[in-house]
């Protein structure tokens, strides 16, 4: 006779499901080499193109309106990052969101230093109608993203002070509940642990370094190794196999380096090397919202 099934088995089969789900991710990546293309700022473009490279993606940043919409033809998924705009990204970024949009690519976020400029809130107010596929920022990012979009758990952007977060992770969580149900896609919170949800399910990535907060453009390369990811797997799987990649190769190469000059150089090496089975089992914690 079956006996029904008791919650904490649940979580336990989905914990499994999940890291099966991971694995395939890695894997099919390193195998197939898919292209995420990338519109990303100049302050970390080489870095977001290297960390894309060591998962096993293929990397191209544009600038241009007409070679944006291209690459997100063309790619299996496509990056945008809100770093350092130009003026013809007015035409660019929305070109790029709303052809993902349409044609069903993913596509991913990074609301970088949201609240400085009129122009990167005019153009993250036209994302909402575009649902990214996967939010990622940090937690004073997140938050000030529902508040752009009048969701739950968002504030003024006006809180904004730059690109580094002035929140807790756990203060982002209920923006980030509210920004995954309106996109019906992920959104990631990173900090010290990373939250990731896609409304309905919430899960905790933990390892990672302090060093991470002392080298520019883990955020950045991060989201863009999300879309890599994103172009193999769904939203959620997605950010929760770049985050645990992330922690992994983070806690590994803090170990061998003494300062954030080579920190930065060993956590490519730690991203190459990361076997399958290690990154889906770095240590994550999986509740229901
Ligand atoms: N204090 C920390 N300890 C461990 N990992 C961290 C820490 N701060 C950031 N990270 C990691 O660094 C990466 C980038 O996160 P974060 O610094 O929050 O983004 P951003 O650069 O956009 O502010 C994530 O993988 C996150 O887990
Ligand atoms: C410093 C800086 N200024 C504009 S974009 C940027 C890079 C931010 O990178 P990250 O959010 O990954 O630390
Ligand atoms: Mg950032």
């Amino acid at each position: 006779m079956n006996l029904p099934l008791r919650k904490e088995d649940y979580n336990m089969i989905n914990q499994e499901d999940i890291k099966s789900q991971i694995i395939q991710a890695v894997e099919t990546v390193r195998q197939t080499n898919p292209m995420a293309g990338s519109v990303t700022n100049t302050v970390t473009i080489n870095f977001v193109a290297n960390a894309q490279l060591a998962v096993g993606g293929s990397a191209a940043m544009v600038y241009l309106p007409d070679e944006g919409e291209f690459l997100a033809n063309v790619g299996g998924a496509t990056y945008i990052n809100m770093g350092t705009l130009l003026p013809i990204y007015e035409e660019t970024l929305p070109q790029i969101a709303k052809v993902s949009h349409d044609t069903g690519k993913p596509w991913v976020l990074d609301p970088v230093a949201i609240g400085i400029g009129s122009l990167r809130n005019q153009l993250l107010r036209e994302f909402k109608q575009y649902k990214p596929s996967v939010i990622r920022g940090n937690a004073s990012e997140i938050i000030a993203l529902a508040g752009l979009w009048e969701l739950d758990g968002g504030t003024d952007v006006s809180n904004a002070r730059g690109v580094d977060s002035t929140d807790s992770v756990s203060d982002a969580k209920a923006a980030a509940i509210a920004l995954a149900k309106w996109t019906g896609g992920a959104v990631a919170v990173s900090g010290k642990t990373d939250l990731i949800t896609d409304g309905s399910v919430i899960a905790f990535s933990y390892g990672g370094s302090h060093f991470m907060e002392k080298i520019t453009g883990a955020g950045c390369s991060l989201g863009g190794v999300v879309a890599v990811y994103a172009t193999v797997a769904s939203p959620f799987i997605a950010a929760l196999t770049a985050a645990a990649v992330y922690n992994l190769a983070g806690s590994r190469a803090e170990n061998k380096v003494d300062g954030p000059g080579s920190f930065q150089i060993q956590f490519l090496d730690e991203l190459y090397k990361a076997s399958a089975a290690d990154i889906a089992s770095n240590s994550l914690e999986i509740k229901e919202v």
